[in-house]
């Protein structure tokens, strides 16, 4: 079992801290973005996708972000909104910065990119004096999205916003969401990943991500070396996601666990890790154990990669229990 104590009577559960964009998903499948004449429009950005996915789920989350002045600021805002996230902390930008834009392009269903726009986007100019500890104090969890540490200000508030987790006792949860497009160099890269994990209880991330901030290791990791790695600091939870070969978890008291993955009809991958992410964290504060929390989040992952959006896909409790009831398991390969 896992050693994460959420303080129950604290009116928020989850706060998301860092990137609010726009999805543009491609509406004619199966050809290169070059073909593409029309894209519909979702609220994207993986913080801003799990915490929308906690609130299908049930959560009360809030959120720690900056959106431009403009009408996609707007469009982001209202949207959360309407999933009873609470948007009290989410700043306007008035340095006339832009939203970042998320072009997805789906070759195949195995084969899809994403096309980002991220010079001069607002996400990036959350400072420190955006981050409140009344409003951090008042969460059981915290989660941040390793993209929010790209560069400064966002960077400082991040920082910020996990000392005053960690001095009022609020479980912080790190998806590494590493998207290269947005750093400079995989050294500074692994240097800030490091410098924010080692204060995070529950880390989230592929292989690949883990590599990347492991990087200055003398050798590669397997899993269970990199479990311990982030155990001997403060993590009581490491998650290494494998694609669509499943994922494993591991907890500080020495245990395991792996979870495949359902069958499914994929549309497109991206939206895997944010919809795994967010029922897998649903599945924690129900205190589950971690192979069940870990279902969910599998469970969730298929749904969403076979609909056409990311946020707007997110499936509430009901719809993950009708997929889990009907759905065949392809157990971890
Ligand atoms: N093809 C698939 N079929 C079924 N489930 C899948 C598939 N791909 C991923 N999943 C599920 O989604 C989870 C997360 O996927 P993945 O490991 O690709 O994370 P990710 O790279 O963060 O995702 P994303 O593509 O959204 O960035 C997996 O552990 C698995 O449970
Ligand atoms: O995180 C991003 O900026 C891209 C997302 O908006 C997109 O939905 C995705 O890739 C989800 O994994």
């Amino acid at each position: 079992m896992y050693n994460l104590e959420f303080k129950e009577d604290r009116p928020l559960d989850l706060i998301g801290v860092g990137r609010l964009c726009i999805d543009l998903n491609a509406d004619q499948f199966n050809r290169p973005m070059e073909e593409t004449k029309s894209f519909t429009k979702y609220v994207g950005g993986s913080p801003a996708n799990i915490t929308i996915g906690a609130a299908r789920l049930g959560l009360k989350p809030g959120f720690i972000g900056k959106v431009s002045d403009d009408q996609m600021g707007r469009f982001i805002v209202d949207y959360l909104k309407g999933d009873n996230i609470d948007t009290t902390n989410i700043a306007v930008d008035h340095t006339r910065a832009v939203t970042g834009l998320a072009f997805t392009e789906i070759k195949s269903p195995e084969d899809c990119s994403i096309l980002m726009y991220r010079d001069n986007v607002a996400d990036l100019k959350l400072s420190t004096d955006d981050v409140s500890e009344d409003y951090i104090k008042n969460a059981k969890a915290l989660h941040i999205s390793g993209t929010a540490l790209a560069a400064s200000p966002s960077r400082e508030a991040v920082f910020l916003a996990l000392e005053y987790a960690r001095k009022h006792e609020v479980v912080v949860i790190f998806d590494i969401d590493y998207r290269p497009y947005t750093w400079n160099n995989d050294k500074e890269t692994a240097t800030y990943y490091n410098l924010a994990a080692e204060k995070c209880d529950v880390i989230i991330g592929t292989r690949d991500e883990f590599d990347m901030m492991e990087q200055f290791e003398k050798e590669k990791k397997t899993d269970e070396e990199t479990a311990s790695k982030w155990f001997s600091h403060n993590a009581e939870i490491v998650v290494i996601k494998h694609g669509s070969k499943g994922s494993f978890a591991y907890t500080k008291d020495g245990n395991s666990h792996t979870s495949g993955t359902f069958k499914t009809k994929v549309l497109k991958t991206f939206g895997a890790g944010d919809s795994y992410a967010s029922a897998f964290i649903y599945g924690l504060f129900q205190h589950w154990d971690l192979s069940k929390a870990m279902e969910y989040g599998s469970a969730s992952a298929a749904i969403v990669i076979s609909r056409h959006s990311c946020s707007d896909a997110m499936p509430t409790t009901k719809e993950i229990d009708d997929f889990k009831a009907k759905a065949e398991r392809q157990e971890i390969s």
